[in-house]
């Protein structure tokens, strides 16, 4: 009955992937605005605010950002952009375009036709997944990058490009590492991240991009799965745990890394944001909220599901892992633009709980139905 359900629900989840597409979807509200040249009710209420285009909106993280954003500057002052096609709610909630990050020219035309101020650059191969296809890592995370920074340069966008813990190898100091420090990492996605960070640090003093980017830890949400990262087990876990009662772990349960819940995240990228360049002292910054093992977590994930099991099988991520930080120090982020995290692992395990919780009762329902 667990199993069943567990696939009732990854059945479910797994329709956040979709084969690529050419088409160009966008709100009646957002056609209107564009058709007739402009500003809507959305756009009113929100006179100052910036227009944001996302690119890899689909992902783990560009539909909280969408959103959070949306409350702050707007519906319409918001575009989320993928090459995957959205499910029904991203469209009913606020523009979407189809945006490939490997065609400078369309990204030219979208920032030109909505007037696009900030770009938040979400597209990118993570750490496991880059492995298994290095080209098109290279492709994504190294091109994409070069043409944001050339589209926000030639427009005078400011650029948010998320870097990651990934962005250290085993020459860095891995406990505490401070943001600056030996950055020697041996992923494609590591490599990747730190080339991001470096072409943004050089725009910024060459052309004087507002170029930002935070190092993020591994993201754990409950609204959406991992795009194929070395963290994604603290997310799996609980899916487990509510379902099959059963997780089978790739990493040694002694395994330390740097983890955020996804709101902390979120809002650290909209703060960071919003801070004026006299508060940075730097462009690129470690932030984190907590650091643990798969053990420690089970242990609290346990409070909730007693009997769940944990079936250690380290795999290749393992050597990914044991090249990352154990512990982030973001003490720059705090004193200079005042990062706080507010989730630590008892509290991110309560939230993960309570939202996850009723969609498997749901799918439990939906089953007894069938
Ligand atoms: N989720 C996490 O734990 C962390 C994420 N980050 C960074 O945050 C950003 C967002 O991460 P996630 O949402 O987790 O990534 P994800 O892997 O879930 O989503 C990436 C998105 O990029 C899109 N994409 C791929 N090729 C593209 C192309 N050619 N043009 C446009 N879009 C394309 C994919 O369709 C996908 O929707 C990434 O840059 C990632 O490196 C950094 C550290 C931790
Ligand atoms: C920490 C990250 O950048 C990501 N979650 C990954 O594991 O690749």
């Amino acid at each position: 009955m667990a199993r069943a359900l567990g696939r009732v629900f990854l059945r479910h989840m797994s329709q956040a992937s979709f084969p690529p597409t050419t088409l160009t979807r966008m709100t009646p509200a957002a056609a209107t605005a564009v058709a007739t040249g402009r500003r809507t009710r959305g756009y009113q209420d929100f006179p100052d605010a910036p227009r944001v285009l996302i690119t890899g909106s689909l992902g783990q993280l560009g539909t909280g950002l969408a959103k959070l954003m949306r409350e702050r500057y707007g519906r319409e002052n918001v575009i989320m952009s993928d090459i995957n096609k959205p499910p029904r709610h991203v469209l009913e909630n606020g523009p979407f375009l189809f945006a490939d990050v490997l065609d400078q020219r369309g990204l030219r035309e979208i920032v030109v036709n909505y007037e696009i101020d900030w770009l938040i650059h979400f597209s990118a191969l993570l750490s496991a997944i880059g492995e298994q296809n290095v080209p098109l890592a290279m492709q994504v995370n190294i091109e994409g990058v070069h043409n944001v920074l050339e589209v926000s340069k030639t427009f005078g966008l400011k650029l948010f490009i998320p870097s990651t813990i990934g962005a250290f190898g085993p020459d860095s100091p891995r406990n505490p590492t401070p943001d600056m420090t030996i950055q020697r990492p041996r992923t494609i996605y590591g490599v990747s991240k730190v080339h991001a960070e470096l072409m943004g640090e050089y725009y910024n003093h060459r052309f004087g991009l507002d170029f930002r980017s935070l190092r993020y830890p591994g993201v754990i949400s409950a609204d959406t799965m991992p795009g194929g990262g070395t963290t994604d087990y603290a997310l799996m876990i609980f899916h487990d745990a509510l379902t099959t009662k059963q997780h089978v772990c790739y990493l040694r349960p002694d395994t330390r890394l740097p983890m955020m819940y996804v709101d902390d995240t979120l809002r650290a990228t909209v703060d960071f944001m919003e801070a004026s360049p006299d508060q940075l002292t730097m462009r690129t910054y470690n932030v984190t909220a907590m650091s643990f093992t798969p053990e420690e977590l089970a242990a609290e994930v346990r409070k909730y599901v007693p009997d769940l099991e944990v079936i250690y099988q380290p795999d290749h991520r393992q050597n990914i892992a044991d090249q990352w930080p154990m512990v982030f120090d973001d003490t720059n982020a705090r004193s200079d633009w005042g990062w706080q995290h507010r989730f630590d692992l008892p509290l991110m395990c309560e939230t993960m709980m309570k939202a996850l919780l009723p969609k498997y009762s749901e799918a439990a329902i939906d089953m007894l139905k069938e």
